[in-house]
């Protein structure tokens, strides 16, 4: 049986005096893919940070495993424009990286090409790559990746998914993603949670190799992507809260909150 990485049990944050998340239970296993999923505001990043160990929530517990290593795309890099940073030299600030290291990671991400480019020049999806490299050098158990396609056109996405299955193969890691689209995730999604301050609902994402718009949007590409078919029975106000005229709807089998 894999190994748990992670398990969140009851998870709650409050920011301002407002829930941010409420009563969040998670487990993520070595191997798994898990993709949170939601709206802007939704908590996605907070519960990203509960996971990293950088917020300590004022309810319920976050176990990991013990030394958990963990490698973190962050969604963007923010370099000063003028500070003069060659890939190589930004992927060696991992701490011990050699500079073997350092192209072995980008090799692994397609990017070996870069090691002597400054780090300003290269293109948001370049700098993806690079991104996920450094969370590579980390050798970690945990992947967590925070809209990693972001910034990146539609077939550079599919590709970049494509990598991240391979890299979980690879490596045999447990991936946590974010994505900010409610349709676009990956076949190799394992799970799918979707949050709004809640998890509102999770499960297997379903193929879409019969939705034709789908299929011509992306050509064959479609077949590595899938929609996570949403089944909300309940609905939420500008601030995420469930509407009250929605309380009294049947809690199904994957209704996660009370
Ligand atoms: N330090 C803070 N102080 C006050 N409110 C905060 C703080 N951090 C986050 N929030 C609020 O918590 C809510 C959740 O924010 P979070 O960044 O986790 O959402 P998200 O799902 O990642 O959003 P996005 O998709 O826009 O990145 C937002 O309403 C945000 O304004």
């Amino acid at each position: 049986m894999s190994q748990v990485l992670i398990e969140l049990s009851g998870v709650g944050v409050t920011r301002g005096g407002r829930p941010v998340l409420r009563d969040i239970n998670l487990q993520l296993k070595a191997g798994e893919i898990v993709t949170l999923i939601g709206p802007n505001g939704a908590g996605k990043t907070t519960l990203v940070r509960c996971v990293l160990g950088l917020l300590k929530p004022e309810q319920g517990t976050v176990k990991r495993t013990a030394r958990l290593r963990i490698g973190y795309m962050p969604q963007k890099l923010h370099i000063e424009a003028t500070l003069p940073l060659t890939v190589e030299r930004f992927l060696r600030l991992v701490p011990k990286t050699s500079r073997a290291e350092a192209v072995a990671a980008l090799t692994e991400v397609g990017a070996a090409h870069l090691l002597d480019s400054p780090l300003q020049q290269v293109s948001g999806g370049e700098q993806q790559r690079i991104l996920l490299a450094r969370a590579l050098l980390h050798a970690p158990q945990l992947l967590v990746l925070d809209e990693p396609v972001q910034g990146v056109d539609v077939s550079g996405q599919a590709e970049l998914y494509r990598l991240i299955g391979k890299l979980r193969q690879r490596h045999g890691c447990g991936v946590l993603m974010v994505s900010h689209d409610l349709h676009l995730v990956m076949s190799a999604t394992d799970q799918v949670i979707c949050l709004n301050q809640h998890v509102c609902c999770s499960g297997h994402p379903e193929a879409v190799g019969n939705d034709p718009a789908f299929v011509e949007m992306f050509g064959q590409d479609a077949k590595s992507l899938a929609i996570y078919q949403h089944h909300h029975d309940h609905s939420h106000d500008l601030h995420g809260d469930v509407h009250a005229a929605d309380c009294d709807h049947q809690h199904s089998g994957g209704c996660q909150h009370g």
